[in-house]
């Protein structure tokens, strides 16, 4: 699903109302209608407080008051800046007036002191997508109070005051705290950031009919990956498919005190269907390796402890290194051999690969072209240096993919993977519950044996991540609290089957 600015959200808005065609008073009308069912569905007997700004943001608003008067709920309409009107919130707020039950305050006619609410559920038209500047004080005292006198919140489209893509200039504290935003057509990419949740709480797409046509015609870098995407790009295994086929992965993991990390990446790995795994642990761990993991063959460092070494790499299609590596001096003089000598193969980095790589930043240009890195927010910070918002820190991760030529795995709420190009796949499955350890090591071994499957690195670290957080749901069904990385693992089954097999 594609992401769009709202400028060219405009742009489709009026492509749609000149070549459906449809009348952009009717196409206000299917967006009110959209919100209202949803409204009626999840508050069925309640009063609201609908706040109307001067755009059609505000329309909306009006429209949607209209058609819960119609259906007989009681409801208190707030406007900011009746003197400013859109065309179309001036329609609409002259057919709500049409019903003698409607309640009008005109805010700028009064003290907030003096405001009576209506209900305990607040409905947010202040503004949407045309918000082009933060908001002044007055609107920041309307929001202020719609933040402090409602338990819930109904944002329309946008919560008012966000910008729908960079807040990195805007006043945070003047922003409606919505419990939902029900936005039309597309989410907003200032949804996807960590920092914006506050604002947004759950969010919810309504269709409006907009132009499917106009929409597939514009270019833009952000998606949200999608299942049929991640059907396109992992196909079940064909009938005379044989461990050959799929690929044979090397996995370089582990170190004293670590095992784990590398038994859970070689089994998410086996279990993402990779033809054939190798894992490089330490000597000490060969034994603990093959009990738990028969299906792995092992490859034995010289060292007991630590990663000082690598078998001959001509047998592997894909290589993964970093889990629970340590940073040793011995193990970051193998990591620096490894890269050169892997210079054709497909590769992935995570955990300690990747601060040995902060550590020695010059190496980064020497990465094989579209190795994939994985780094989570603290890690990315010490590979790129600070940032100061999650819109900075896209804009810098896309920078650092361009000028490397990797694929970013940005880990977290929709977790953003970065192609070389710099295109963007935000991915929509996951929890919180998936912020466990070991949950990362198992990510690695998902994107490696896809990486061995053959598929491009760009999509198997999308498809690697969207199944990995749909296993993570999976597991969280039986509690997100108890999640453990194996439940994940375990998991890997029902969910690579619902997105390739069923
Ligand atoms: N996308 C679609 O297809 C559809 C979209 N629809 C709806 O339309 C919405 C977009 O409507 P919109 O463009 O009229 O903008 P909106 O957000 O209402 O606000 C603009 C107004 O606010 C004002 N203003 C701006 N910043 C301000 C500030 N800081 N402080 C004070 N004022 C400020 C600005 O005034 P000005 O800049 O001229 O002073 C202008 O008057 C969209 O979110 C969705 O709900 C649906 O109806 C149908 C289909
Ligand atoms: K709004």
């Amino acid at each position: 699903m594609k992401i769009l600015t709202s400028s060219q959200t405009g742009t489709v808005d009026r492509y749609t109302i000149e070549n459906e065609p449809i009348g952009s008073i009717h196409l206000m009308e299917r967006a009110a209608t959209q919100a209202y069912r949803w409204i009626t569905t999840h508050y069925p007997a309640t009063s609201f407080s609908i706040f109307v700004g001067p755009g059609n943001n505000g329309g909306d608003a009006l429209a949607i008051a209209r058609m819960l008067l119609e259906e007989g709920r009681k409801v208190g309409v707030y406007l900011y800046r009746s003197e400013k009107l859109s065309h179309d919130a001036t329609i609409n707020l002259e057919r709500l007036k049409a019903f003698p039950s409607a309640k009008i305050t005109d805010l700028s006619k009064q003290s907030l002191l003096n405001i009576k609410p209506t209900g305990k559920v607040a409905i947010d038209g202040l503004f949407g997508s045309g918000l082009n500047r933060p908001l002044n004080e007055r609107a920041s005292d309307i929001v202020s109070y719609i933040n402090r006198n409602f338990p819930q919140i109904i944002s329309i489209d946008v919560p008012s005051g966000l910008f729908c893509e960079d807040n990195s200039h805007n006043h945070r504290v003047a922003i409606v705290k919505a419990t939902y935003t029900l936005t039309f057509q597309m989410p907003k990419l200032a949804f996807l950031f960590p920092e914006n949740r506050e604002f947004i709480g759950n969010w919810i797409v309504l269709p409006i009919g907009l132009s499917h046509q106009k929409i597939k015609s514009t270019s833009t870098p952000w998606q949200i990956t999608t299942e049929k995407e991640i059907r396109s790009w992992i196909r079940p295994p064909h009938l005379f498919a044989h461990k050959g086929t799929m690929g044979h992965a090397l996995l370089i993991a582990g170190s004293y005190g670590k095992t784990g990390a590398a038994l859970m990446a070689s089994r998410a790995c086996l279990k993402s269907g990779v033809g054939l795994l190798t894992a490089h642990v330490p000597h000490s761990a060969v034994a603990v390796m093959q009990t738990a993991l028969p299906e792995a063959m092992i490859s034995a460092d010289r060292s007991d402890i630590i990663f000082t070494e690598f078998p001959d790499l001509s047998p592997y299609n894909a290589i993964g290194v970093g889990p629970g590596l340590g940073t040793k001096t011995n193990t970051q003089r193998a990591l620096k051999e490894l890269l050169k000598s892997a210079q054709n193969k497909k590769l992935v980095i995570d955990a300690d690969g990747l601060n040995i790589l902060s550590e020695n930043r010059e190496w980064l240009n020497d990465l094989p072209p579209q190795t994939v890195l994985t780094p989570h927010p603290r890690e990315f910070e010490r590979l790129s240096g600070p940032y100061e918002n999650d819109f900075q820190r896209l804009n810098t991760a896309i920078e650092f993919a361009q000028t490397y030529k990797v694929v970013l795995v940005l880990k977290g709420a929709y977790t953003a993977v970065i192609s070389p190009e710099g295109k963007v796949g935000f991915n929509p499955t996951g929890n919180p519950g998936m912020a466990t350890a070991g949950s990362g090591d198992v990510l690695t071994g998902i994107i490696l044996a896809l990486l061995a499957n053959g598929i491009e690195p760009y999509a198997a670290a999308r498809a690697g991540v969207y199944v990995h957080g749909l296993a993570g749901d999976m597991a969280a069904l039986k509690g997100q609290r108890a999640t453990i990385a194996s439940d994940i693992i375990e998991n890997l089954g029902p969910a690579f089957a619902k997105t390739t097999e069923l």
